[in-house]
């Protein structure tokens, strides 16, 4: 390259304008012919060559809105031919910068100029500054080229020494503006212009680098996902062949599950959890707990109806044939249930809420002692209501976590029956029954009850919490039936929620109605038997419910019959009874032996138990229904006897002051009664109730206790056709007691024929049926005085005691 500087002749040159584009020194750009003011200006340069045969030269301006730019370039045209687009044009390379002078005349209708070279050389060998920005200028180019691809182009910037040619080389850059361009053009001094130059690289490459890195970040986020599908499918893959090599076969379980989540009709926030749940089972390994934990919580919850829902059959009349068709009997309560659905109904049908809840009305608690149809009459409701229906058996639940579920990090956690109950049900507006509501008990872990309020409330029910499941059940639209055998045993709060209906037991005329109508075809049924190959006469089941079973419901009537059908159809097998046959009340015996239960009265007198004085028959209601018990009284021996008062029989503490009471009364008024009372202050006295492993409580026994005693007392059996019951007071007054049906069917059961209540009992009578009342004399008392004229036998009444 030359260092000394050069002086140039003045030129002449026609014009030739660039509008939007530059043209620099060393730049070969193909120019369109077909634009007036390109053509004019070549074909003037071709006019004005021929004259000195040198090639055709232009001078190349920039011009912005009409304006040219100082310094222009020196241009030869090397070509005339044809475009790439088939249009005529000029191939023009740029030679060196033109200051422009004064306009002239030349050929053609071009413009033209007077101008002047603009002496471009730079020092050599250059210093060691201009060395440096050389080198990073060619690197800057370097690493811009090599974004784009173009490595011809590199080759070539890396040739080029020239430190002038190196910084019109720019001229290129698609990134510059005109403007920029035209700032290049019209830096006539080499250095400076390639500083321009590496600076307009640098903040280029600068803008890119924030630009990519934010296309970087979006196309990072597109990636993670091509990604996480990716390995998605990967992932697949191995576990198919894991799964093939260990012989599995099947679909691969968490795609399967994010299908089915994704398939399932699940409430939004249940899905989410539950696609929540199957990310992470895609990340557990087969084999960790974690992951099969997360199986079995995904099936509980793709098993849950949530959008199952029964239609509601409101149809009163309808519901009550069901009720009647399926129960015998039970007329009041059946009356109580249909007025239950009525209810329902109603505000149903208008909308609205319900007494102490949103839909359903309070629950209805069906309480009894077993084997009286409270749970088959819960299902008869669902059949009523076109329900499906499903019971959760509470007897002995302790744990609150079994109503509630244990949280997932227990080992073999589970959900709460409730959320079982629903899953069972296949629906979310089953009827569920709670079974035996008076079992649950409390303990350190928990009080189920206070889990069970959660459940009935219908301010709280809709968004019920079962701590497995973690997401919300709306329990909303479940009907909730309870039952109960003991209604003291229910716990307060829960009993505040509850509409009773109480079950106290059947009639004997009752038990062979539903004996025959409903226990006995079940039972051929089961029997394997045609309903008219054995015909089981009243009489027979008479003596069924009466000697051979003694309870307030059918259960173990239900029983005695299974056994005599299996009985018979055994010996039909054996060839030794022909069908069909006919069982009266003669036939029990031989087949299924002796009677259990013999009526006190039915008994030899001397085996009766009031044979010997001191001996009582009182009422009671255990957990069983209505029952006989008996009070024994003595007196200890004055020498070598305890003394004071001594209880046995399991006795609560209430029993225990009655007879406290019964006593004292004695100690104080029994001489107005003729009593010898003396022996009661010198000798101990003890009082038992036999059964003694059955716990026993409440003051209904007093009059029994204070009979008992004035019986060993007087020396005067107690008539074994008498029964009592009543609460006795320190003065000696009848108080009222609890269960009067329940007792008079007991007696009526035992076969009792007198009974004595308190008569301010008198109206529970309403409730007994007919038939009972029409076997037994039912004497009202307010007085122990008149309990011990009616209970005590006369005097010379005397029955031998057993030996
Ligand atoms: N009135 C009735 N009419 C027809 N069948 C009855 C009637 N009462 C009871 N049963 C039948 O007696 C059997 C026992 O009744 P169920 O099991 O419903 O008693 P429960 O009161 O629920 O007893 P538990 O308190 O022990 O659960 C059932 O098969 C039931 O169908």
């Amino acid at each position: 390259m030359a260092a000394e500087s050069q002086t140039f002749t003045p030129l002449t040159l026609p014009v030739l304008p660039l509008d939007d584009e530059v043209v620099l020194p060393g730049m070969v750009v193909p120019l369109d012919l077909t634009d007036t003011e390109v053509r004019a200006a070549v074909e003037a340069a071709q006019a004005d060559a021929r004259s000195d045969s040198s090639k055709p030269t232009v001078l190349l301006v920039p011009r912005v809105d009409g304006h040219y730019a100082g310094i222009g370039v020196l241009g030869t045209v090397e070509q005339v031919g044809r475009l790439s687009d088939g249009d005529p044009g000029a191939l023009i390379r740029g030679r060196g910068r033109v200051r422009i002078g004064a306009g002239t005349t030349g050929p053609g209708a071009a413009l033209w100029v007077e101008g002047t070279r603009i002496d471009e050389t730079v020092p050599d060998p250059l210093p060691g500054q201009i060395t440096e920005l050389v080198k990073e200028y060619k690197a800057l180019a370097t690493d811009w080229l090599k974004k784009r691809g173009a490595w011809q182009v590199v080759d070539r910037v890396q040739q080029i020494d020239d430190v002038s040619q190196l910084a019109d080389n720019s001229g290129y850059s698609p990134f510059l503006t005109t403007a920029q361009k035209i700032e290049l053009l019209e830096n006539t001094d080499p250095v400076a212009r390639l500083k321009l130059a590496t600076e307009q690289l640098r903040e280029h490459l600068a803008e890119q680098d924030v630009a990519e890195s934010i296309a970087k970040d979006v196309q990072e986020g597109v990636d993670k996902q091509q990604r996480e599908f990716l390995l998605r499918r990967q992932l697949e893959a191995v576990r198919k062949e894991l799964r093939e090599i260990n012989g599995e076969a099947g679909e691969d379980e968490s795609d399967d599950y994010r299908a089915r989540v994704e398939a399932a009709d699940l409430p939004e926030k249940v899905r989410e959890a539950a696609l929540k749940e199957v990310e992470k089972l895609e990340r557990a390994s087969d084999q960790s707990p974690e992951g099969s934990w997360i199986r079995t919580w995904l099936d509980t919850v793709l098993e849950l109806p949530w959008s199952e829902r029964t239609d509601d059959e409101y149809d009163i009349q309808g519901a009550k044939a069901i009720l009647d068709a399926e129960h015998a009997g039970l007329q009041d309560v059946k009356e109580r249930i249909t007025e239950y659905l009525a209810v329902r109904k109603r505000r149903s049908d208008r909308g609205l809420g319900v007494v102490g809840g949103r839909r359903g009305g309070a629950v209805l608690a069906l309480v009894g002692p077993p084997g009286v149809g409270k749970t088959s009459l819960g299902e008869s409701v669902a059949h009523a209501m076109g329900r499906k229906f499903v019971r959760v058996a509470l007897g002995g639940v302790r744990d609150e976590a079994e109503i509630r579920g244990h949280r997932r990090t227990y080992v073999g956690a589970l959900p709460g029956r409730i959320v079982r109950a629903i899953k069972e049900a296949g629906s979310m507006n089953p009827v569920v029954l709670l079974d035996e509501i008076d079992k649950v008990g409390s303990d350190f872990r928990g009080d189920p009850a206070a889990a069970l309020l959660e459940v009935l409330d219908p301010a709280q029910n809709h968004t019920f919490r079962d701590h497995y499941l973690e997401v919300e059940l709306d329990l909303s639209d479940v009907v909730f039936l309870a039952t109960a055998n003991v209604l003291e045993a229910i716990p307060e709060a829960l009993l505040d929620r509850m509409e009773l209906v109480r079950l106290d037991g059947y009639t004997e005329d009752e038990k062979v109605v539903i004996a025959r109508d409903h226990l006995l075809p079940r039972q051929l049924e089961r029997a394997g038997l045609e309903q008219d190959e054995i015909v089981l006469e009243d009489s027979a089941l008479r003596k069924l419910a009466g000697e051979y079973t003694r309870e307030a419901g059918v259960r173990n009537l239900e029983r005695s019959i299974a056994r005599l059908l299996r009985k018979v159809a055994a010996q039909h097998e054996l060839g030794d009874r022909e069908l069909p046959f006919t069982i009266g009340a003669e036939q029990l015996r031989p087949l299924i032996g002796r009677p259990h239960h013999v009526p006190e009265s039915a008994q030899d007198p001397a085996e009766r138990r009031t044979a010997v004085p001191g001996v009582a028959t009182g009422l009671a209601v255990t957990g069983a229904g209505g029952d006989v018990l008996f009070v024994e009284a003595s007196l200890a021996d004055p020498e070598t006897g305890a003394s004071g008062l001594t209880l046995t029989g399991q006795l609560g503490d209430v029993m225990k002051e009655s007879a406290q009471i019964a006593l004292s009364f004695l100690r104080s008024r029994g001489a107005e009664l003729e009593l010898p009372v003396g022996d009661l202050k010198d000798r101990g006295v003890h009082i038992h109730f036999p059964a003694g492993a059955v716990p026993k409580d409440g003051p209904s026994a007093g009059i029994t206790m204070t009979t008992a005693l004035a019986s060993l007392l007087s020396g005067r059996q107690v008539r074994t056709d008498v029964a009592m019951t009543g609460e006795v007071s320190l003065t000696g007054r009848v108080l009222p007691i609890g269960g009067l049906k329940q007792k008079l069917l007991a007696a009526h059961r035992a076969g009792i024929t007198t009974v004595v209540i308190p008569k301010r009992n008198e109206a529970d009578l309403d409730d007994v049926p007919q038939e009972i009342l029409d076997t037994l004399q039912v004497h009202p008392v307010t007085d122990v005085r008149q309990v011990l004229d009616l209970a005590l036998a006369p005097a010379d009444v005397r029955v031998p005691a057993a030996a």
